[in-house]
């Protein structure tokens, strides 16, 4: 083992996506073929090299391993997967006699190919990040893999680096893995830890020997209570691998970081571990307060990492108060570092590229750049004392106070309509009132539908572009969509479905969209994060008050319903999910925010009603991201969410019918908070997962109207319409026929469309087929 000291400033990772989205372009170039595997690498290891030198400018030391080696060509847990050996018995084609992936295969386990579905995507955490979904068996062969962690690695060092390798920690990686096909009833894939953490164990001698001084496990899954797996086997497993791998004699010094929440009960396992280091996230969490004697002594000997400087949001924050929490662990252990709470993978890199944001909104924020500055300022504080950064803690502070004076913070009339809110807006007329005033929407059994959006294809995207140039007038651009619209409501009908959208062709982003269109937000130029794979978002700013100056989504809607007969949804995005992806202000309760938006949805909602539109969606994708880690937090949490969402629809008539859109799996979370949220009709991701969700569904007695998606839209592959068939023969074995509708996992806006044409007849020939077998007469016996 070595001695090296743990650095004072760090951070837990870095966004990987490039400063222009370089990643996403090479990436998407060589999935494209424009590009081989040797220029793909190239670039990718350019991006890395500038991160490097980017992260020492701003204050990382280039030899004292503050540096995280954090890069991933599409997901830190396939990476993991991919190092350990874990691939699923479909995808073992791609391994080459020694058990290795290359590129191209690694690629293709993240997005599936011909009929082998690619590794299910999900949420990581409470972020808008999504991690693939390791497979685990009771016979998956773990084996190590580390040509490219040792590549990155040495990579660093002939740029004289001595960076810190980050993977995520064998308990985390378990935890969140699903068990394989074909495992065993009963299986789960933390059974396997005992074989799993020696793999670890040789991964860490290989560092070792070549020449790493720390390595960062991240280990997440240690702060969620809301992961399924009793918690006393997870604190178990702590203790097993952390022992195993901490007695290990040729290893780095070993850095446990738990970031998005506190660790509570997890921290005297992880103390009393063997290790060097424990990042604790102090944004989300609380100092440990009174710890017992023997994690007391444990921890006194250890380096605690203070996650002070928050990696999920984009505000400068209180920099005097992050430093007296860093400096107030102290009395725990003398080796105090400090770092970010979570990796900032979740921030755009750089507020200096924003020239068109307003100076003083920008004096108020800190991106990845000026947290690493943030982060660098805090250390030289814990190594020289506080009157060395006295200057830059007082700044903060003064930025924050003008952040709390300034004008459109406090909208008195946003403020007044919210202070007069009764119960009765919170709800709409009976269920079954509802269900009777629908009926003149005279809709077949099993209605098909789609999400929204339709692809968004270059020739949109460069019109967007010109826009923004100035190369197109608004009018220009009008008529372009306009056009679009036209052919998505021809195709939709040739296709024969029955509640038509408009394909959502003007929207950037479902979030974006309507924050560029409400008071109170700010939206970027250059703030990319990266959300799955290749693809990232731009979060807006909610920085004050929000109010709708405008309609936002009627001319679409009804330009659209004007071109058919058929029912065309009106298309918009609920509050919780404008919140969970934008940069949300932090000075009042995210409720009081949420209900200011639900105001705003709720005029366009009456606005929507009073130009034609019949049926109305209310997107609400990420109702299941935002629920708190810690399950004494989630009521309040759920309290607010589904009453804003309440509130937004409240005032939807009865013969309007209101559906809403989820599209993650894990649907038995929350599912007495979809019920409550008292849709007509809820569609959820289901075909990723094979229509898994169904039991829930059934088990739980949901009585609305349902959509389980019969069509993974994250992947390039066509499903055959007998796969379709199937997946709805098992759907209606188990839901009313009168409840059931028939729609796509999530919206078509990432696919091309061929492949969106070739589902959706897949779709409708399906669909056909099992209206038939319900129509059968069942024959007497
Ligand atoms: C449904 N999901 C969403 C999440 N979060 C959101 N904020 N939005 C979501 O839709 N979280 C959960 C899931 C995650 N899924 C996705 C799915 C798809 C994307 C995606 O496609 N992202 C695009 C960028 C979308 C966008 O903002 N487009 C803009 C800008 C387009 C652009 O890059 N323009 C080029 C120029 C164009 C040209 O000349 O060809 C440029 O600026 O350089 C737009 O359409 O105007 C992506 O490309 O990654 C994200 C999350
Ligand atoms: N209406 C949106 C929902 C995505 S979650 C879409 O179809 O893209
Ligand atoms: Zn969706």
């Amino acid at each position: 083992m070595t001695a090296h000291a743990f650095p004072t400033g760090t951070i837990l990772g870095y966004p990987r996506i490039g400063r222009r989205r370089e990643l996403k372009r090479a990436v998407e170039a060589f999935w494209a073929g424009t590009i081989d595997a040797a220029e793909l690498e190239a670039r990718a290891a350019e991006l890395r090299a500038a991160t490097r030198e980017r992260l020492a400018a701003l204050g990382l030391g280039r030899d004292d391993s503050s540096i995280p080696e954090s890069f991933s060509y599409y997901d830190q847990v396939l990476d993991a997967a991919i190092a350990v050996g874990a691939v699923p018995e479909r995808f073992q084609r791609l391994q080459d006699d020694a058990g290795r992936i290359d590129l191209a295969g690694y690629f293709t386990i993240a997005r599936g190919e011909g009929d082998d579905a690619p590794l299910e995507m999900t949420k990581w955490f409470d972020s808008n990040y999504h991690y693939l979904v390791p497979e685990i068996g009771p016979d998956t062969a773990f084996a190590l893999h580390a040509d490219r962690i040792l590549a990155e690695f040495a990579e660093a060092r002939a740029a004289g680096f001595l960076t810190r390798p980050v993977l995520v920690g064998p308990v985390t990686f378990l935890l969140l893995a699903k068990a394989a096909e074909g495992a065993p009833d009963g299986f789960r894939p933390i059974d396997r830890l005992d074989d799993l953490v020696p793999v670890y164990a040789e991964l860490l001698a290989e560092l070792r020997a070549a020449g790493a001084a720390w390595v960062q496990l991240d280990e997440p899954a240690l702060v969620s209570e809301s992961i399924d797996e009793p918690r006393d086997r997870v604190l178990d497993a702590i203790g097993v691998a952390y022992d195993v791998l901490g007695s290990a004699e040729d290893r780095p010094a070993i850095f446990v970081a738990a970031p998005y929440g506190a660790l509570g009960d997890a921290l005297p396992p992880l103390a009393a571990a063997p290790i060097e280091a424990i990042g604790l996230d102090l944004v989300r969490g609380t100092a440990p307060e009174r710890p017992d004697p023997a994690t007391e002594e444990s921890l006194a000997s250890k380096t605690l990492v203070a996650g002070v400087i928050d990696g999920h949001n984009i505000w400068r924050g209180d920099l005097a108060h992050a430093f007296e929490r860093a400096d107030a662990l102290r009395s725990l252990s003398s080796e105090v570092a400090v770092s970010t709470s979570t990796s900032l993978l979740h921030v755009p890199h750089d507020v200096d590229d924003e020239s068109d944001l307003d100076a003083r909104l920008v004096s108020w924020l800190a991106f990845a750049d000026q947290k690493v500055a943030q982060v660098a300022t805090l250390a030289r504080g814990l190594a020289e004392g506080r009157e060395s950064i006295e200057g830059d803690l007082d700044a903060a502070s003064a930025a924050l106070a003008d952040r709390a004076g300034a004008p459109g913070v406090r909208v008195p009339a946003v403020r007044d309509r919210l202070a007069a809110l009764a119960d009765r807006d919170f709800s709409r007329a009976a269920y079954d009132e509802r269900v009777a005033a629908q009926e003149s929407l005279d809709l077949p059994e099993l209605p098909t539908t789609t999400i929204g959006s339709f692809p968004q294809t270059g020739d949109i995207r460069r019109a967007r572009a010109r826009l923004v140039k100035g190369e197109l007038s608004d009018g220009e651009y009008r008529g372009l969509m306009r056009e679009e619209i036209e052919r998505v409501i021809r195709l939709q009908e040739e296709l024969g479905l029955d509640v038509l959208v408009h394909g959502e062709p003007e929207r950037n982003d479902m979030v974006q969209y309507f924050a560029e269109l409400l008071d109170g937000f700010a939206v970027t130029q250059h703030g990319w994060v990266q959300s799955y794979g290749s693809r990232c978002t731009r979060p807006s700013i909610l920085w004050g008050d929000v109010s709708r100056p405008a309609p936002m989504t009627v001319e679409w809607s009804t330009y659209a319903q004007s071109l058919t007969g058929k029912p065309v949804k009106g298309m918009l995005t609920g509050p919780v999910t404008i919140l969970a992806w934008s940069f949300v202000r932090d000075d009042q309760p995210l409720g009081d925010t949420a209900r200011q938006v639900a105001l705003a949805l709720r005029d366009e909602i009456g606005d929507l009603e009073s130009a034609g539109i019949r049926v109305i969606q209310v997107d609400e994708p990420a109702l299941r991201e935002l629920l708190p880690l810690k399950l004494a937090d989630q009521p309040a949490y759920l309290d607010w969410s589904v009453g804003s969402f309440r509130l937004a629809t409240g005032g939807a008539a009865a013969a309007t019918q209101v559906h809403t859109h989820l599209c993650y799996s894990e649907f038995g979370v929350v599912i007495d908070a979809i019920r409550n949220l008292d849709a007509d009709v809820t569609s959820i991701e289901a075909a990723r997962s094979r229509m898994e969700v169904v039991d829930d569904i059934s088990t739980s007695g949901f009585d609305h109207g349902i959509g389980p998606g019969v069509y993974d839209i994250h992947s390039p592959r066509v499903p055959s319409a007998a796969e379709v068939q199937a997946l709805l023969e098992r759907a209606v074995a188990e839901i009313p026929a009168s409840k059931l509708w028939v729609n796509p996992d999530c919206g078509l806006k990432t696919r091309g469309y061929d492949e969106t044409v070739a589902s959706l007849e897949h779709i409708i020939e399906a669909t056909r087929a099992v209206r038939a077998e319900l129509a059968e007469p069942v024959l007497a016996e």
